[in-house]
């Protein structure tokens, strides 16, 4: 069952790998640098450990008030303690140690070197043993002038000359930091080469170191995004730290100035402490961050700020009051705060704010540095490492850190760009392709719309024909008799008043005649009311044909009853027409089925122009008066006014 479980391990191993491959790429680099610089700090180291001491220290351990370096010589066996271990710690006391050479195991070594190069006031005395023949002295430390040395080099150096007689150095020490008087002994042609490899060395560190600075200023002057501002402050603080504790900014940068080289090493290290911690606070919480609106004014901003102020603080009261209480204030404030920022950086590194990450590998670094560093700075040497080389080994780790922190975050909002872009287009397209369809839409409903539209006006078109049809039928039904398709009296009255207005224009003359079928009860009764109806029609026929040569207007006025009217007619012309019609008619044969019968009428005509309603029915009443009188007289006459 083994080979699935190590397949299944293989695969996600190489599944992780693909998914998180420039994490590895830039992950390798890193550790191989490291490696690299492990390797070449080791070396240096080595070299000075082929001629570690030799012979025995002894530590003044009681506190001695004389400067003078022939009362200490004077003192007795018991005042000195055998001591193994150089590193005194954080004290500001004078130290006094006194070394005895064997010359059997030094002849080759003539040179001694103090690993610390920051101690304020250093002097050696090297006397023949057991005699007060001062061989050779050195009066140095960071209190005095860096051309006050013999040997000029960035270390303490003192040449113990070719003797071959056991010699007793003594050494006097005082210092504001924490006290490390190991030393070596080195030969000469030894030292220049040594020296010539850690100068090299150094080089390349202040060069590494240099570009980081200037390409950060570059990368500030082109995004102008503060944080560069505090990388390059970062890197510059700590170059200026590696220049104080390796000796080299007295050496070449500031050698005239001994108060500034008393207090580098403390205000560049403060100073450094200061931008990280803001170049983490803009890093974790901002830079390519979307939550940026909710860090903004976090406790975690708040936090960084406090600690970054602390700083600047500790920078003022280092440069005022340099004790060793404010180095052990110092240090408590370090780790509290470098236990703070990792403690963010991991809670924020678990909810997903990814540039956290970094940052608690970065101050994870920090923290080993700083231990390392302050353990064989301060306690013992801990680590077969100069305390230098730890520094410089935990720049790299960082910077490397950060810098793939950059290529890393950088590719990702390349790749966030990219997919947004992408994404873009995509909406773009969508909404193209939303609108095409639209457009489509509405020219379709457009084409309904118009058909729809037609439709309804067809509809509507042929709704106003049966309207004006049933509105024509309904005015026929309405002016028209049913039975004899003649002008009914309503009509009649109409014509009457159109008449009325052409008459009194004209001032013609306007003629009517009455005309009632006599005996038409009778018909009724005889032929029954069919029959009568049939003598209705034959007349009206008749009637129309007439009114239709002569150019008047006729109606059925009611019942057997007929009006007449006929304009620019007087009483003669409408009498004779009226009554050549009544013969006429006397003779025409009206056919009822099979039978037939012939009938007769009497008329009234009255004659007058019509300039009124009131001279109508005056005309009218006339005309109805000569009717009644025409059938009195025996019917089947025309009577009209005189
Ligand atoms: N068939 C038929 N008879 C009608 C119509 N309108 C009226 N009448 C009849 O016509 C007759 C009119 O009779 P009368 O008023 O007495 O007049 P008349 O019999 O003609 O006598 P004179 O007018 O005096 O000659 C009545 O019997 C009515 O019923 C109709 O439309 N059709």
């Amino acid at each position: 069952m083994l080979a699935p479980k190590s397949h299944v391990l293989y695969n996600r191993v190489l599944q992780s790998f693909v998914k998180h491959k420039n994490q590895y790429i830039l992950a390798s680099f890193v550790a191989l640098t490291l490696y690299v610089l492990f390797f070449i700090t080791t070396n240096l180291s080595d070299i000075e450990d082929q001629h570690k001491p030799y012979s025995e220290v002894f530590y003044l351990s009681n506190e001695v008030l004389s400067d003078d370096v022939y009362a200490i010589k004077t003192l007795d066996g018991h005042h000195w303690e055998l001591r193994d271990n150089l590193n005194f710690g954080m004290t500001d006391k004078v130290i006094w140690i006194k070394v005895k050479v064997n010359p059997k195991q030094t002849t080759i070594s003539r040179i001694i070197r103090f690993q610390d190069p920051l101690v304020n006031v250093l002097n050696v005395w090297v006397f023949e043993s057991g005699s007060n023949k001062l061989f050779n002295q050195l009066d140095a430390g960071d209190a005095s002038p860096f051309n006050q040395r013999d040997i000029e080099n960035g270390s303490f150096l003192v040449d113990i000359g070719d003797s071959s007689r056991p010699l007793d150095i003594y050494i006097r020490a005082q210092t504001n930091l924490g006290m490390n008087l190991s030393f070596s002994f080195w030969r000469a042609s030894d030292f220049i080469a040594y020296n010539s490899d850690l100068t090299l060395f150094y080089g390349g560190v202040f060069g590494y170191a240099f570009a980081i600075f200037f390409f950060s200023l570059m990368m500030y002057a082109t995004t102008q995004n503060i944080e560069y501002v505090f990388y390059s402050g970062y890197v510059a603080s700590f170059s200026i730290h590696l220049a104080a504790v390796t000796g080299f900014g007295f050496q070449y940068i500031w050698p005239n100035a001994p108060n500034f080289q008393q207090l580098v090493a403390t205000l560049s290290f403060n100073l450094t402490f200061f931008f990280i911690v803001l170049f983490t606070r803009h890093f974790v919480l901002y830079v390519g961050n979307k939550e940026y609106a909710s860090l903004k004014n976090s406790w975690q901003a708040k936090v960084f700020t406090f600690i970054a102020f602390t700083y600047v603080a500790l920078i003022f009261a280092s440069a005022i009051w340099q004790t060793t209480f404010l180095l052990q204030l110092s240090i408590l404030l370090l780790n509290v705060s470098i236990f703070g920022v990792v403690y963010i950086c991991f809670t924020l590194a678990r909810q997903g704010f990814k540039n956290a990450n970094f940052f608690v590998w970065v101050w994870f670094g920090i923290f080993i540095t700083v231990l390392l560093v302050t353990l064989n700075r301060l306690i013992l040497n801990a680590v077969g490492l100069d305390p230098t080389f730890i520094l410089i080994i935990g720049f790299f780790f960082e910077t490397l850190v950060i810098g793939a922190a950059l290529v890393l975050i950088y590719n990702r909002n390349k790749n966030r760009a990219t997919r947004d872009k992408l994404l873009a287009i995509k909406d773009e397209r969508k909404m193209l392709s939303a609108k095409d369809e639209l457009l489509a839409l509405q020219a379709d409903a457009k084409q309904k719309l118009e058909l729809e539209v037609k439709q309804q006006t067809a509809r509507l078109e042929s709704a106003l024909k049966d309207l004006s049809k049933a509105s024509k039928d309904l005015k026929q039904l309405r002016n028209v008799d049913s039975l004899t398709s003649l002008p009914n009296r309503f009509m009649f009255e109409e014509l009457v008043q159109k008449n009325i207005v052409v008459s009194v224009r004209t001032r013609c003359p306007i003629a009517i005649a009455v005309i009632d079928i006599d005996c038409f009860k009778a018909i009724n009764d005889e032929y029954g009311h069919i029959g009568g109806d049939e003598v209705l029609k034959h007349f009206a026929q008749l009637l129309l044909a007439l009114s239709e040569i002569h150019g008047f207007d006729v109606c059925r006025f009611g019942g057997e009853e007929f009006v007449v009217l006929a304009v620019n007619f007087d009483n003669n012309k409408l009498l004779n027409v009226i009554d050549r019609f009544r013969l006429d008619y006397a003779k025409s044969k009206i056919h009822i089925g099979d039978q037939y019968l012939y009938s007769s009428f009497s008329a009234g005509i009255s004659s007058a122009p019509l300039d009124s309603q009131k001279a109508y029915l005056t005309l009218l009443g006339e005309a109805d008066k000569l009717l009644y009188r025409a059938k009195q007289k025996g019917r089947n006459r025309v009577l009209a006014t005189a």
